[in-house]
């Protein structure tokens, strides 16, 4: 459906996107993930045809998309700050892409009632925009993409600027809603929790190239590198020598799983991965804090040399702040990272 060859996006001497290749399967939903300035938007942009390419192309079921305006591309956008046009009723802003389209006031009305009812807001094409909360604006936005049945759809920070509470819910919605209607999405999101719920395949940037692609399983299983940990929250990496199934760190022999390649290696431990046991065995750890996290607590854990350490407990097992523990590793949290 989408490929991009070795794109390229200068501003000034500094490469927004950096030859990126990347390909979009039919029905396919795919989360670009990264930090602020990885070049997430302006990719998009340069998908939408937005923004012009310094190198590489941009094909579209095939088809080279150089000098294609945004209009003839058949995607749908729906970007960060949604922009519904404020003096047209609900009706009027999801019907925009038919009606430039030259669609028929009775064709633009049945596809309008369609997407309200897809979107979860029946029967309020007659409501005032500004009157609506800032969820049911986000649906609105949503059906004007759809409304048009775009070959893609384009997504910026979807769900940036709801409460958390709300994007939980309207993620899940939305995947339910592309797997319906077998839409083809690529979506750009700094947040990795929205990346993960959403996606068929998460791409997480870096300075404008990308730093890993996989499924979502497969990346939180397996970050290819440091950079990759970290941005998915794990502070528990440490530099290791590895030898046979152990690796020697700064906080002791760590398992490793059999085959791990030999030599230095970064090490990353998951959190669920950190035992806590008596003080007499492994590494001595005074607990330094705890964060309740739903369904976990995690255990910010300061051993007697090394970098902090960070352990996922059960809420009844936690220990207090203050205590002293034993921490072992278990070897199928440990990742040696590229
Ligand atoms: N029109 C522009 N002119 C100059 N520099 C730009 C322009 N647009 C983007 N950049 C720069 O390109 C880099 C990538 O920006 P981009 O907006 O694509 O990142 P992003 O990953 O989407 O960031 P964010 O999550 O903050 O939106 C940044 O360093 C940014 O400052």
């Amino acid at each position: 459906m989408l490929v991009l060859e070795d794109v390229t996006v200068r501003f000034g001497a500094r490469a927004a996107v950096d030859a990126v290749s990347l390909e979009v399967a039919d029905h396919e939903i795919v989360c670009v993930l990264g930090p602020s300035g990885s070049g997430k938007s302006t990719l998009l942009r340069v998908v939408a045809g937005l923004q012009p390419v310094d190198a590489g192309r941009v094909l579209l079921d095939g088809a080279d998309q150089a000098g294609v305006p945004v209009h003839r591309r058949g995607v749908g956008l729906m970007f960060q700050d949604h922009q519904l046009f404020p003096q047209r009723d609900v009706a009027g802003n999801v019907a925009f892409g038919l009606r430039v389209r030259g669609a028929s006031r009775k064709e633009q009305a049945a596809r309008v009632a369609e997407l309200l009812d897809l979107v979860g807001l029946p029967g309020a094409g007659g409501r005032a925009v500004a009157a609506l909360s800032g969820g049911e604006q986000q649906r609105v936005a949503l059906a004007r993409a759809l409304a048009p049945g775009p070959r893609l759809l384009m997504l910026d920070e979807p769900l940036g600027q709801l409460d958390r509470g709300l994007r939980e819910r309207l993620v899940v919605e939305l995947r339910q809603l592309f797997g319906r209607l077998g839409t083809t999405v690529l979506a750009v999101t700094h947040d990795q929790g929205e990346a993960f719920a959403l996606a068929d395949r998460v791409v997480v940037m870096r300075d404008g190239r990308i730093a890993q692609s996989g499924t979502p399983l497969q990346v939180w299983r397996r970050p290819a590198s440091e950079f990759v940990a970290r941005f998915l929250g794990f502070d528990n990496v440490v530099a290791a020598t590895v030898t046979g199934a152990v690796a020697d760190t700064v906080w002791g022999k760590v398992p490793v799983s059999a085959g791990t390649a030999q030599g230095a290696a970064r090490l990353l431990v998951r959190p669920a991965g950190v035992r806590l046991g008596d003080p007499a065995d492994g590494l001595r750890c005074t607990v330094e804090g705890r964060t309740f996290r739903g369904h976990h607590v995690a255990v910010r854990l300061r051993p007697g040399s090394g970098p902090a350490l960070e352990a996922a407990c059960p809420l009844r097992d936690a220990p207090a702040e203050g205590a002293v523990v034993g921490v072992t590793f278990a070897a199928d949290e440990v990742v040696v990272l590229g």
